[in-house]
């Protein structure tokens, strides 16, 4: 996929998310500028951005612009989980081949019949909306994973017992760590399991409070039809709390239908809830729990736009996937990314929409505040962590991994600027566009 995008044309000028139909376009102007007002003034802004400096245009020293820095820390592991759990790992992975970050083309992967792999662009013009997600009735809900940067909200099993408890409502509470196991296989932590045809993956550990909810065997929840859940936009998302944690359900796929049918180890209640079904019934709740008939649209609206608007208002945002291989990072973060400047895809991802976003809002901000000839000026580095040493992506001198291995930057931390990476390479960016040939630059 990434050795086909030819169509990434640096700085083209050309953004495509101005033509007033892009769906991720803030579609009133003073909705968005109203919520960066509405910003928690209590809440101390990081030390980031909005700083005054001269304008690079004009010279005068009254004439200011915001230079904005991007201080991304994108992390991979180069490892994967144990791969003892063959079936949780999609046919997909295993028959071809990935580029740096894991991404495989969309034309490499067999097998996948939903909805998500369809070619919309055949009867899509350019920056259409994105046809309703159908209600997928042959692919059951299987695997949870989610973009998250915590612990769960607490939740409680019993021993044989089916049993659901609701503990604390903040995610920013580490819940009970105390862990009674269910009988025969508990879910374990960050650890996936397969018993008795269903294929369990939740990662989080389970406490031992609990309230029976019933003592009959659970039920093997296999039916072909999954409820859908409507996600409710919040526009207080990052407001209210620093830390939120969204679960998305992926359909299952070709391999793990033919090994399984319809089996799968969760069900889904609510917008906010998933039951593994295990020998003791367990209930996670979230932020969100996104069913599998949550478009990216949908995913992008709920989590990804209220980030975008919380960087307008000072703040820092940071968004990671965490997930077992397979399980739909890549797909939630990246997506389809093709044709980006002409044909986006309905299928594009959080990381294409949340730039398309971005740059609409900076552009909009601009020419609201022409009066005060307003700049924004955009730099994106790329690095890794990984073993605790730090590597610039983008440096042209990354040419291998014995040179990487010599290329380490310090984590420095300036009263003025926050933290940063010495002498990280920075680019200027004006568009999505721009982001995304970076990410594949990086990626290679
Ligand atoms: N919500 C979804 N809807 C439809 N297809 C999905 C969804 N999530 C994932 N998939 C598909 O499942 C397959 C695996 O997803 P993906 O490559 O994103 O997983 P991953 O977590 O990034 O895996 P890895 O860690 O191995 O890179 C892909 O073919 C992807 O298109």
């Amino acid at each position: 996929m990434l050795r086909d995008l030819k169509i990434f044309r640096r700085n083209s000028g050309k953004n495509p998310t101005n033509d007033g139909n892009n769906e991720n376009l803030p579609a009133d102007q003073t909705v968005s500028s109203a919520s960066q007002e509405e910003a928690d003034p209590s809440r101390p802004p990081f030390s980031t951005i909005q700083e005054p400096v001269r304008n690079r245009n004009s010279g005068s020293d009254q004439e200011t612009y915001f230079r904005r820095r991007n201080q991304k820390t994108p992390s991979k592991g180069h490892t994967k989980g144990p791969d003892q759990f063959f079936q949780l790992r999609t046919p997909e992975k295993l028959a071809v081949g990935k580029g740096k970050f894991g991404w495989v083309p969309k034309s490499e992967q067999p097998g996948l019949t939903s909805p998500e792999s369809r070619d919309y662009s055949l009867n899509q013009g350019p920056f259409q909306l994105p046809p309703p997600a159908p209600l997928i009735a042959s692919h059951p809900l299987n695997i949870g994973n989610g973009y998250c940067a915590a612990t769960p909200r607490s939740f409680t099993t019993g021993g044989k017992a089916s049993s659901v408890h609701s503990g604390t409502s903040s995610t920013q509470s580490t819940p009970t760590k105390s862990v009674t196991k269910p009988m025969f296989n508990g879910v374990s932590n960050s650890r996936a399991t397969q018993c008795g045809g269903t294929v369990r993956a939740m990662n989080f550990l389970v406490s031992s409070k609990g309230i029976p909810l019933s003592s009959a065997a659970p039920p093997v929840y296999a039916s072909a039809e999954v409820p859908h859940f409507e996600l409710k936009e919040d526009p207080s998302f990052w407001m209210d709390h620093n830390v939120q944690v969204v679960i998305r359900v992926r359909p299952i796929n070709n391999m793990e239908r033919s090994l399984q049918g319809y089996s799968r180890c969760i069900k889904q209640e609510s917008a906010q809830s998933i039951t593994w079904i295990g020998q003791s019934e367990t209930r996670f709740m979230f932020d969100y729990v996104a069913c599998e008939t949550v478009n990216q649209e949908m995913l992008f609206r709920v989590a990804g736009l209220p980030m975008v608007e919380n960087c307008m208002s000072g703040y820092n945002s940071c968004v990671f996937a965490y997930g077992q291989t397979g399980s739909g990072k890549t797909h939630t973060m990246l997506g389809e990314i093709n044709d980006l400047e002409l044909r986006p895809s309905a299928n594009r991802g959080m990381t294409p929409r949340i730039f398309e976003f971005l740059f609409a809002r900076i552009k909009a901000e601009e020419e609201s505040r022409r009066d005060e000839k307003l700049q924004y000026s955009c730099k994106c580095s790329f690095l890794e962590i990984y073993n605790e040493q730090i590597t610039d992506l983008l440096n042209p001198s990354f040419t291998n991994l014995l040179v990487a291995l010599h290329c380490h930057w310090q984590i420095r931390e300036d009263p003025r600027k926050g933290v940063y990476v010495e002498n990280l390479t920075e680019y200027e960016v004006e568009n999505v566009v721009d982001i995304l040939q970076l990410l594949i630059q990086a990626s290679h």
